[in-house]
């Protein structure tokens, strides 16, 4: 089954509705055409399955029905697509055994490839591997060293990599909790030896505090403008030291859409090299679902770094 731009849809002012409207899983059912079987963490069911999105889906013939997680898969149904967005080796083995039952249900996504974006090394590789022509503009990933083990070595290892502060600190698996997004900035090297490996020290990219999320579907593209980390000065590196967490920045309530920027800063990527990578990421990732994070270099027009990719983001 194809997923396509439909499913692009926007929940701008759910927010108030979501307060007033009950849970639609207790509305009567509809009839429906087709019939989308979902898991997910309640983080994600109230961030994805808004009242207003419901009734839309169900205005188009689709019905979501929870999945019962005591329940063995198969009794439940029949669905014509799984969704799932949970944790855990016992659910990625629930779905591949269900997927192998029922060829015929189309499962968003393989678990075994959602597992390549659970950890920030193996996300970026497949990009570090993209060609393609460089009229559509430059796209690479910011320089990593991933510290797999407890750091007192890791002033060494940094400097040996060629890496040089302010460094982004990143955990290096994702896994949906709040810690897999406690990120932080090392202004030095010693004071990387006080955080808890595993994780990757990334290259800080001035990019003018703007980010573009690039949301694909299939091979469907939404890009939106985030705010983002400010560029940091040469004052700030020379007179900052020590490390510091920073909250999450970029969330969907940094909307820097409607936003007097710059030109320069706003131009969105160029649509063909968006178009190019999400064709190539859709088929070399074997996912249908899922974001890139891009920036622009400060100061330059066409030098792009994908630092983040998400699945199945909001
Ligand atoms: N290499 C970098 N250079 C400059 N800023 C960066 C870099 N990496 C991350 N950032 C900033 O930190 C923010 C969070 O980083 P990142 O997207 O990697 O974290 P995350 O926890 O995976 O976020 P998400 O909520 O998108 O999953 C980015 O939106 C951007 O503002
Ligand atoms: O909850 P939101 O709608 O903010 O979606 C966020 C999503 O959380 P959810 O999948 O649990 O909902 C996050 O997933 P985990 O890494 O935590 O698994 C991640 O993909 C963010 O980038 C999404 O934020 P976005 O930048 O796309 O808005
Ligand atoms: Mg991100
Ligand atoms: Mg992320």
């Amino acid at each position: 089954m194809k997923l396509n731009a439909t499913i692009l849809y926007s929940c701008v002012d759910d927010e108030k509705e979501e307060a007033s409207t009950p849970p639609s899983e207790s509305s009567p059912p509809a009839p429906a055409s087709i019939v989308v079987g979902y898991a997910f963490t309640s983080k994600k069911k109230k961030s994805f399955l808004k009242p207003k999105f419901i009734r839309f889906a169900r205005n188009k013939g689709i019905q979501f029905v929870p999945i019962d997680l005591k329940r063995a898969l198969s009794e439940q149904g029949p669905f014509n697509i799984v969704l799932h967005k949970l944790e855990g080796r016992d659910w990625s083995q629930v779905i591949e055994d269900y997927q192998r039952l029922h060829p015929e249900v189309t499962v968003v996504d393989p678990p075994e490839a959602i597992q390549h974006l659970r950890n920030r090394q193996s996300m970026l590789e497949v990009v570090a591997d993209l060609k393609f022509p460089e009229s559509y503009g430059k796209v690479c990933t910011p320089r990593q060293l991933v510290i797999s083990k407890n750091p007192t070595s890791v002033p060494d290892e940094v400097v040996k990599a060629g890496l040089s502060v302010p460094l982004v600190v990143k955990p290096l698996v994702v896994d949906g909790s709040v810690k897999s997004h406690a990120l932080f900035l090392a202004y030095d090297h010693i004071s990387l030896s006080e955080l808890e490996a595993p994780m990757v020290l990334q290259e800080f990219i001035n990019h003018s505090g703007v980010l573009f999320k690039v949301f694909i579907v299939g091979e469907s593209i939404k890009v939106v403008r985030r705010f983002s980390l400010p560029d940091l000065t040469e004052t700030d590196i020379s007179t900052n030291s020590g490390v510091f967490g920073f909250p999450r920045v970029s969330g969907a309530d940094s909307s820097a859409d409607d936003v007097d920027l710059d030109p320069a800063v706003a131009e969105l990527p160029p649509q063909p090299m968006l178009e190019m990578l999400a064709k190539e990421l859709h088929h070399r990732l074997g996912l249908r679902l899922f974001n890139l994070d891009i920036i622009r270099q400060k100061g330059t027009k066409d030098l792009y770094y994908i630092i983040d990719i998400n699945y199945f983001p909001g």
